[in-house]
């Protein structure tokens, strides 16, 4: 490689994505989606690690997002505190959301793929454009959703906030508010981090990474995993993207959010 084109393809930029602890509702394998379930125990710890581990590489955040699911907010002041840098902004919007999971929301995924077959729950999950039924007022969360207060302070009225999503209509929704909000902060040269949830940052890889459709299917995040992105001035990766800390563990744990839609009774 000539030295010019070593230049050109030098890092400017650092981000850093990451799926929130494990939730309550990751632990029973239910699709959890916009329902405000708490960060496990587990998942308190996973946060916790991952400030650290984040400090240990040094780390220095200018500004965090978050979504306005309490999962991904106290996944964000958890690394911050384990970091010793409360002190950093943080910045919420609905558009980081989980993906909305529609009338799926609150069910077993190894039941669903008893019921449906662990292909569609797959396609469910993972496709790029299949969306999932849409949730109605009969839904048992249909009113704990949308009566929140939180759904009120959004930029688009409550009747016109999404009634379930494909990851084509998450990053709809999401690259709006990466455009007008997120990117100009990074070219600032500001480093960020987002404590978003799995659906959110595959989307948002999608477009940073320029992944194909057939591809995102097979990009699954763990939780409490920091993904490190390394881009050009022109907010292209540079290299590929790297999912910090122990990697067999990272590959285990990549496993188990998989098989989570594999066809099981629930117990
Ligand atoms: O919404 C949820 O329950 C999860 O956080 C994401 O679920 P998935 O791994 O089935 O997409």
């Amino acid at each position: 490689m000539t030295p010019l084109l070593l230049v050109l393809r030098m890092s400017k930029y650092r981000l850093v994505l990451l799926r929130h602890g494990e939730g309550a509702w990751n632990k029973e394998n239910r699709f959890c989606s916009w329902v405000d379930q708490k960060l496990s125990e587990e998942g308190v710890k996973e946060a916790r690690d991952c400030g650290r581990l984040l400090k240990e590489q040094g780390y220095k955040f200018d500004l965090v997002f978050t979504s306005l699911l309490s999962r991904s907010i106290h996944t964000a002041w958890l690394v911050l505190e384990a970091m010793g840098q409360e002190w950093v902004p943080v910045v919420k919007s609905w558009r980081l959301n989980e993906r909305h999971y529609g009338a799926l929301i609150g069910l077993n995924r190894a039941e669903m793929a008893l019921q449906h077959g662990e292909q569609r729950v797959k396609l469910w999950r993972r496709s790029y454009d299949i969306t999932p039924p849409l949730i109605d007022e009969s839904h048992p969360y249909y009113m704990e959703i949308y009566n929140d207060r939180r759904y009120a302070t959004c930029d688009v009225p409550k009747e016109n906030l999404p009634r379930a999503e494909s990851l084509k209509e998450v990053l709809d929704r999401l690259l709006p508010y990466w455009n007008s909000t997120v990117v100009p902060e990074i070219l600032k040269g500001k480093t960020i981090l987002i404590s978003g949830h799995g659906n959110s940052c595959r989307a948002i890889l999608k477009h940073v990474e320029g992944v194909s459709d057939d591809d995102i299917a097979n990009v699954t995040l763990p939780t409490g995993v920091p993904v490190q992105l390394e881009l050009d001035e022109n907010l292209k990766p540079v290299k590929p993207r790297q999912l910090l800390g122990d990697q067999a563990k990272i590959q285990a744990a990549i496993k188990k959010v998989e098989d989570q839609g594999k066809a099981k009774q629930a117990t």
